[in-house]
């Protein structure tokens, strides 16, 4: 699989005039237009002409060096569940078909414009981000890096994101993590990706999963490449990352159901990594968090995805259900049984598990733990329902953890090169974003022996 470049390494070519935004324009649109790669299903618009013209309007502007940033003429993708001014936002569903186009660009997508990043195209997604899967009935399911003879999920729901920065589509993708989006499908395609903390960016614009959680983030190919676009997201400047020495980090292994499990691959990567950090003056310890016990019980009518989900698609669903994927309809449909009793409940619930988690990490830099608990599964193997939810649950439950507790986590690669795919999870408390990156830029180069 060749070597795509970082956005760094992207900003230095710009620069030096060794590429344009023109040329990085069109060699994304090569490969997305290859018939022999993903990008059929990777992408479900593709605006050639805006792109060439943003591009071109880039390149003239760092000519005359008013080039909005350094990143300007970067060819990046947006997750269909974002409105983008003129396009229908469709949320990978069929339902939203005969919507009219968006009248504005959603706060994110002119925000990522604002600093000069070109949008390249809408990404295919599962339908209305349900599921950390990856797999869409409608539009096809891209596959991910592992093992592509025999075709493997790709992760989700910013399934088309994630691959599109894999195959080079795209040099960075903007999705969103509900339950784990944005870290699962960076897990299962060996790059990175981020969730912040969800007060930090704006979710004016697009689609609702659930308001309470939903939050929206970068993936990328480097912990820097997500902290820029992090950055330009919650309309921050861009200063460097950084990397904080492995030496002496306080980090804390969450032995309670994170631990739960675990793919034999997993397992040993994530030993290994732990034995890295170790190795490299890391003090390391395991906790109990009890806390995260009281998490199944509080899901257990569907937790807030359910009841807010409900409320936004029950006209919609009413009219359009047919054409819903029934392992969506049927989430969405649970909303109908919570009570407003049943959702205060769950407000309460998560405030109370808020602060005792956030009591209980204090002391350390960061939570490790595995992304995911199993290694990406293959596409044919979950026609079967029973094997998708299982799967399904085992994919979400660790990126879960931490949308419950309002946090902010990012997954890195930690698997050798040519091994499956696995991602290594590290967390905080809400508002800590910017230690969190400063601690994985540190740990980066060392954990993918
Ligand atoms: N969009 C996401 O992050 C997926 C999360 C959602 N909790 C689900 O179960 O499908």
């Amino acid at each position: 699989m060749p070597e795509f470049p970082t956005l760094a390494k992207l900003a230095e070519d710009l620069e030096s005039g060794r590429t344009t935004a023109r040329k990085l324009v069109e060699a994304c649109i090569a490969r997305i237009a290859d018939p022999a790669g993903e990008g059929q299903r990777t992408f479900l618009h593709v605006d050639k002409d805006a792109a060439l013209a943003a591009a071109d309007a880039m390149d003239g502007l760092r000519k005359a060096k008013a080039a909005p940033s350094r990143y300007a003429g970067i060819p990046i993708s947006i997750k269909d569940l974002f409105d983008i001014k003129g396009q229908v936002t469709r949320a990978g569903s069929r339902a939203l078909d005969d919507s009219p186009p968006a009248e504005q660009d959603a706060v994110t997508v002119a925000r990522l414009r604002r600093a000069g990043f070109v949008v390249i195209g809408r990404t295919n997604m599962t339908e209305f981000a349900y599921s950390g899967i990856g797999i869409n009935p409608h539009y096809g399911t891209p596959k991910g890096a592992w093992n592509r003879a025999q075709g493997h999920v790709p992760g989700g729901s910013s399934a088309g994101a994630a691959v599109s920065v894999l195959d080079g589509m795209a040099h960075g993708a903007l999705g969103t993590d509900t339950g784990g989006s944005c870290r699962i499908p960076a897990a299962y395609n060996g790059i990175v990706g981020y969730k912040p903390t969800q007060r930090r960016v704006p979710l004016d614009g697009s689609v609702p999963l659930s308001f309470s959680l939903d939050s929206i983030g970068p993936l990328a190919r480097s912990v820097s490449c997500c902290a820029i676009l992090d950055a330009v997201l919650a309309n921050e400047p861009i200063a460097p990352l950084k990397p904080r020495p492995i030496q002496g980090m306080r980090l804390a292994v969450p032995t309670t159901i994170a631990l739960d499990d675990l793919d034999a691959e997993v397992a040993e990567t994530f030993e290994r990594a732990l034995k890295t950090l170790s190795d490299h003056g890391a003090i390391i310890e395991r906790i109990e968090m009890a806390e995260f016990h009281d998490i199944g019980p509080m899901n257990a009518k569907g937790g807030f995805a359910a009841s807010e989900s409900y409320a936004w698609h029950r006209y919609l669903i009413t009219s359009k259900g047919d054409v819903y994927d029934p392992r969506v309809s049927v989430r969405i449909m649970r909303g109908e049984a919570q009570s407003a009793a049943d959702y205060i409940d769950l407000l309460n619930e998560r405030r109370s598990l808020i602060a005792r988690v956030n009591a209980r990490i204090a002391p350390y830099d960061a939570l490790v733990l595995p992304t995911t608990a199993n290694t990406p599964p293959k596409i044919a193997d979950l026609a079967d329902d029973k094997a998708f939810t299982r799967e399904n649950l085992r994919a979400l439950r660790n990126c879960t953890l931490i949308n419950m507790i309002d946090g902010c986590a990012i997954s890195l690669p930690a698997h050798r090169q040519g091994d499956v795919p696995v991602g290594l999870m590290l967390a905080g408390a809400g508002g800590s974003d910017r230690r969190i990156f400063e601690l994985a830029a540190g740990m980066e180069a060392v954990i993918r022996v």
